[in-house]
């Protein structure tokens, strides 16, 4: 092939250049050089075959050794490097093309030939390293001013003050180990998780996802952008892994509490998976952090020179849906077990993508469908600590502020609940939405608002109804909290600071014996409110779960104000690793509904009267695991599962309880040195 491609394409083009003696004349250039160049020119129309690549070099440089040496005497020195396994001819001029023996991630990984963002996109295709970069090709110069602006943004937060730069510093650290050695990184994680979870998850991560471009070093996951489309098929086979069992994919429309950060949102997929390798034992070599970039609406990201993402406005509509179906189509069709939770998309396609993939592919979303089953256990850990029986969590009175992907996926959840606990008729249905209230943007929503989003009109309320109890739509937080009176606040609205002194002023007026108050959002700057706010304003006597990890609050006296963790990170690694281990051929409601209660059941009545009423996060693993187990005997039941490697479907129906729990634990890994074997392919 070599020799043909030799006499056919280069042999012709030498003729012809020492045949045109006035063309190199009048352009300058000296025929040497001229036809060195076709000949480099021909290296890169060659296709990159490791074997091809080795003969056409020696070829050329035997066609070639004669005007190599005579540009050498005149022009300087010509290197030919050994790299350990690559090779590499280089001028001192440095437009001369490097031969690598390395494609795809070991090239990304290798610091001698690694461009980062500046691989061109030809190159990226030759290389395969489409998909593993961030979609924007960067000058070098560009490069540079990224790193520096990087560089100086840290002095100047040392100066600003101490938290944050010292969260982010641990998370840099934290990231080089990361990318040196997976097992010592999950190590440390594993074993300091109530230390580290905060920096390499919420909160810490909001602020990583929000410095990316600064912040981003080597590229972790694989990103999709719009202008892939028709080629996703064939990048998913860049991916290094030939297995993978776990892909958190985001399109970074609403990350965290921070809304629409584009590209710079793999850093939450990368972050849910670090739970899901400390929490849930998956194997972080089968793990896939997917960014799908369709562009920003974020105007400053927009304008930004040094942005890795599309700068183009986000795409929507039917072109939006065929980007996603393409990216499923391909990692399904190449990991046809693999499991893919959707993170942070905004509201408006959280709920359509749901719909569309959920009875077809083995997906779930974590904000909608993990949130809600956190939420549910919250809310029924608050009726255990008020000492009354589960059966009275219909009684509840239940104010939500925020209608978005994660407030109505809690409060469908919970009206499912009580509706069950009622008798599951319509009446019961009709007598479950009665007790929620929920307050948006614009306020109370009741069935006299206009344009209401199809997702929450379910739970307008009736203005008759609403009139009756002093209120009326639109009313203020405030307003509906001081007529309610409910037994429940709980906050999913992104706003920090939304429950204000008037807010936890009129919460003390609640008939519960022990209000709850659940500032959802992340992170911790979106609270709704601190602990020391809630337990200052409304009392000790009260039950406190925030989405962001806040310290317990010394109330005097030798008394603790427990601050719990509602957060969905003690959901998401046991559905997802029960959902692997069963083979379940979709997560289903029930799965759903049964990793809820496991969470709902685990704290003890000791602690529930407490106000612990969550796990502490030392114990994400031990409470993944029985999640976990709950989700598989729930799909054994269901008849859903097609079993996991060596143990079937049938073997799994003939699983105890006890059986299950001891299947899970023996599949999660660990993060132990394996013994390396050398093996020739
Ligand atoms: N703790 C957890 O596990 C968890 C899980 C998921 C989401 N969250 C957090 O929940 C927040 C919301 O997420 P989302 O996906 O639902 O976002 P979203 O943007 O879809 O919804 C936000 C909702 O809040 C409402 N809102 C805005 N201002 C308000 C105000 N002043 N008063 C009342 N409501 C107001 C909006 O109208 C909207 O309905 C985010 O901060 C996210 O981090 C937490
Ligand atoms: O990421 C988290 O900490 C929880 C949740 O998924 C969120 O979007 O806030
Ligand atoms: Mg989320």
């Amino acid at each position: 092939m070599i020799n043909h491609y030799f006499q056919n394409e280069v042999q012709p083009l030498m003729h012809k250049v020492q045949t045109t003696n006035r063309s190199t004349a009048h352009s300058g250039i000296s025929k040497t050089d001229f036809l060195l160049s076709v000949i480099v020119q021909s290296f890169r129309r060659i296709p990159t075959v490791n074997g091809d690549i080795d003969s056409v070099t020696t070829v050329a440089m035997s066609l070639s050794s004669a005007l190599l040496k005579r540009l050498q005497s005149r022009r300087g020195t010509l290197a030919a490097v050994n790299l350990g396994g690559a090779r590499s001819f280089t001028t001192t001029e440095g437009h001369r093309p490097t031969i690598v023996h390395k494609r795809s991630l070991d090239i990304l990984h290798d610091p001698w030939f690694n461009k980062g963002t500046a691989f061109s996109m030809t190159e990226r295709d030759r290389l395969d390293l489409r998909g593993l970069l961030p979609p924007s090709v960067m000058s070098p110069e560009q490069q540079i001013e990224r790193f520096m602006a990087d560089l100086k943004r840290l002095e100047q937060s040392a100066r600003d003050g101490p938290s944050d730069p010292y969260n982010l510093a641990k998370w840099r650290i934290l990231n080089r180990l990361h990318d040196r050695n997976e097992t010592m990184y999950y190590k440390v994680l594993i074993d300091n998780i109530e230390e580290y979870a905060p920096i390499v998850y919420t909160p810490t991560v909001g602020l990583v996802c929000q410095k990316y471009s600064g912040l981003f070093r080597r590229p972790r996951g694989m990103y999709f952008s719009a202008a892939d489309r028709g080629e996703m098929m064939s990048m998913v086979y860049n991916w290094p892994a030939e297995q993978v069992d776990m892909i958190v994919v985001t399109d970074g429309s609403r990350i965290l509490g921070l809304g629409d950060l584009g590209v710079q949102g793999i850093g939450i997929a990368i972050g849910k998976l670090d739970l899901y390798v400390a929490a849930a034992g998956i194997n972080p070599q089968r793990v896939l952090p997917v960014m799908i970039d369709v562009g920003t609406n974020n105007e400053q990201l927009l304008k930004d020179p040094l942005y890795l993402g599309l700068q183009e406005h986000r795409l929507d509509g039917e072109e939006y849906i065929e980007v996603i179906d393409e990216f499923m189509e391909a990692v399904f069709t190449r990991w046809p077990h693999v499991i893919v939770q959707f993170e942070d998309f905004q509201s408006k396609w959280a709920f359509k993508l749901l719909q569309r993939y959920r009875k077809e592919y083995r997906m779930f979303n974590d904000d909608v469908q993990g949130t809600a089953g956190v939420a549910l256990a919250g809310l029924l850990g608050a009726v255990r600590a008020q000492g009354r029986p589960m059966i009275d969590f219909p009684k509840m009175r239940i104010v939500v502020a925020g209608a978005g992907s994660a407030g109505i996926g809690v409060l469908n959840a919970a009206r499912k609940t009580m509706s069950r606990m009622l008798g599951d008729t319509d009446v019961a249905f009709e007598s479950a939405s009665r007790q929620f209230w929920v307050v948006d943007a614009n306020g109370l929503i009741t069935e006299a608002r206009e344009q209401i989003d199809p997702d929450a009109r379910s739970f307008a309320r009736k203005v008759k109804e609403i009139e009756r109890q002093g209120l009326r739509e639109g009313a203020s937080l405030a307003e509906v909290v001081r007529q309610v009176k409910p037994d429940v606040l709980l906050g999913l609205s992104a706003v920090g600071g939304l429950f204000s002194k008037e807010v936890l002023e009129a919460l003390k007026e609640s008939t519960s014996t022990r209000p709850a108050i659940f500032p959802m959002s992340n992170p911790t700057k979106n609270a709704e409110c601190t602990p020391e706010e809630a337990f200052s304003i409304v009392g000790d006597h009260i039950i406190f779960g925030s989405g962001s990890p806040f310290s317990n609050v010394d109330l005097g006296n030798g008394h603790v104000g427990h601050c719990n963790q509602a957060n969905n990170m003690f959901l998401f690694p046991g559905i997802g690793l029960g959902t692997l281990l069963s083979g379940s051929k979709i997560v289903s409601d029930g799965m759903l509904q049964a990793a809820a209660e496991c969470l709902a059941e685990y704290m003890t009545e000791e602690e529930v009267l407490q106000g612990i009423i969550y796990p502490s996060i030392s114990r994400i693993r031990d409470i993944t695991k029985e999640v976990a187990a709950a989700v598989i005997t729930e799909a054994i039941e269901e008849d859903l599962v097609e079993g996991y490697r060596e143990m079937d479907a049938r073997e799994l129906h003939k699983l105890d309880q006890d059986e299950i729990r001891t299947y899970v634990q023996n599949n999660m890994w660990n993060p132990d040195y394996a013994k390396l074997v050398y093996k020739k392919d």
